[in-house]
């Protein structure tokens, strides 16, 4: 089906997408209200189904503006990271890695997620949902794998534990981070069935008054 026939609008932001991306960095905020476990230098934290499920949910874009929303928050000090930790210190610290990789995570989840939007509203009255599989192939590939690319590379730098020693201590997480991943499978799942105006999808142009209606 060409692009003329979908409506696109991939950069224009409107009042209800800040209202998501605010509600999606304020999500990343409480899942740091529980704690963490902390299991050496980097903890294992439920802030990272929110950066999962921005990116399933908003995409790349919105989800990355709720990602830095959230990291400036923290920047200026608001003490919104799990423990109550918050301010620049945090950015020269051994999480820094993960936390830069929490907004590459975010972008190629939604890139993975939104991948499949248009293949599946295709030809149809109105705009199928977000595939389950998309969904999980992203967290891991995004939530898991891009973030684990960023952050413990920094870990290893900034604390002088040697690379491969790094990776193996990091191996811990993995757990955490597969049932995160089949969390974000079935709330996004869930939402789309409940809410699909939570989302941004494409839909057929004959459809494009719809709410849930752009591409990225
Ligand atoms: O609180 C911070 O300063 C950032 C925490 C980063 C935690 C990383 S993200 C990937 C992996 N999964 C976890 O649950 N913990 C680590």
């Amino acid at each position: 089906m060409s692009t003329q026939l979908w409506r696109l609008d991939a950069t224009r932001f409107e009042a209800a997408d800040l209202a998501r991306i605010a509600v999606f960095a304020a999500l990343i905020a409480v899942l740091g209200l529980p704690g963490a476990i902390n299991v050496g230098v980097v903890p294992i934290t439920l802030q990272t189904l929110g950066v999962m499920l921005a990116g399933a949910v908003l995409g790349p874009l919105r989800g990355a503006a709720a990602v830095a929303t959230f990291i400036a928050l923290v920047a200026v000090g608001l003490p919104l990271l799990s423990g109550g930790r918050g301010g620049l210190g945090v950015f020269a610290g051994p999480t820094a890695g993960y936390l830069t990789g929490w907004l590459l995570g975010v972008i190629v989840i939604g890139l993975i997620v939104r991948a499949g939007a248009r293949r599946a509203g295709a030809g149809r009255a109105g705009a199928s949902g977000p595939s389950w599989w998309r969904v999980a192939l992203g967290a891991i590939v995004g939530g898991i794998l891009a973030i684990y690319a960023v952050g413990i590379p920094v870990q290893s730098l900034i604390t002088g534990m040697p690379l491969g020693e790094t990776v193996v201590t990091s191996l811990i997480f993995l757990p955490g981070d597969l049932i995160k991943v089949v969390l974000t499978v079935i709330v996004s799942m869930a939402l789309w069935r409940a809410y699909p105006a939570a989302f941004r999808w494409p839909v057929p142009a004959k459809n494009a008054q719809t709410e849930h209606r752009d591409a990225v």
